[in-house]
């Protein structure tokens, strides 16, 4: 069983095709990237991915169960975290966590809100209203809110878009960690090229709402004859695709 199945999906807003037609699965305890430039259309597909939009056509699937259908079931069982998408500002970090625990049913909420405040640095900070925070302390409460209820599937935005580089390697080391220890999946959606060389099993690279490629980093690597995550992007983005490469957006 894929751990996500999507299928022919699209997602319109009015006369903007913001995801045209994507089909792609993604194996269980793998992490897998989705590439993209600006307005690509990853985020309406993690959004559609955790019911937050509606497909306009299409199927989704998330651990073997119909996102249309069940979606109350399987959500349980998923979590996502974006530096975009803000946390109650009043609420202090305690009380933050507190409520999203009870909301997610967790058991042994203060051991495990402590072993997360002592893993993700926010035991300092745990009386402090959320919208005091810096940038780079909302996205650890961030992190550790999705994480609260051991999720088997991880969704992330741009998981290190607001941290200094020390904190952004040790966060993509924990999130290692976690995936080792849990065999949770992860699909992650970013710009930083070093993050998805580091993380990344597979890549799927979107462009205007399609996926136009898609392999392991070294697939990719060989196909485009690059050394690196950053000149394949830039080779799609610019359409530097060699004229016999034959179009690999389909599974
Ligand atoms: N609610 C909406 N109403 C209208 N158009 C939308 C809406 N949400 C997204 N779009 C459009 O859909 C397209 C895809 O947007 P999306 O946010 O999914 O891209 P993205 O790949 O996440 O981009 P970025 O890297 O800039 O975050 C864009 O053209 C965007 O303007």
């Amino acid at each position: 069983m894929n751990a996500i199945e999507v299928i022919d999906v699209t997602k319109s807003f009015g006369s903007v095709v913001a995801v045209d037609k994507i089909s792609f699965t993604v194996e269980p305890g793998t992490v897998t990237a989705l590439l993209g430039g600006n307005g690509a259309g990853k985020t309406t597909t993690l959004s559609m991915l955790l019911g937050l939009l509606l497909p306009s056509s299409g199927a989704i699937s998330l651990l073997g169960q119909d996102m249309i259908r069940h979606r109350y079931r399987v959500l349980p069982r998923v979590n996502f975290s974006s530096p975009y998408v803000d946390l109650p500002h009043r609420l202090t970090v305690r009380e933050n966590l507190t409520v999203y625990g009870h909301l997610y049913g967790v058991k042994g909420l203060k051991t495990r809100m402590a072993d997360l405040c002592r893993d993700l640095d926010l035991v300092t900070l745990l009386d402090r209203p959320v919208g005091k925070l810096s940038a780079g302390q909302k996205t650890r409460v961030s992190v550790a809110r999705a994480l609260l209820n051991q999720p088997e599937l991880l969704l992330l935005d741009e998981p290190t878009a607001s941290l200094d580089p020390d904190t952004a390697d040790w966060l993509r080391g924990y999130f290692q960690e976690y995936r080792g220890r849990t065999g949770a999946t992860v699909l992650l959606a970013s710009h930083n090229m070093t993050e998805v060389e580091r993380m990344c099993d597979r890549v799927l690279i979107m462009k205007s709402g399609r996926i136009v490629d898609r392999g392991t980093p070294a697939d990719l690597f060989a196909r485009y004859g690059r050394d690196t995550m950053e000149e394949v992007f830039l080779d799609i983005a610019r359409d530097r695709r060699r004229p016999d490469e034959p179009e690999r957006g389909e599974p």
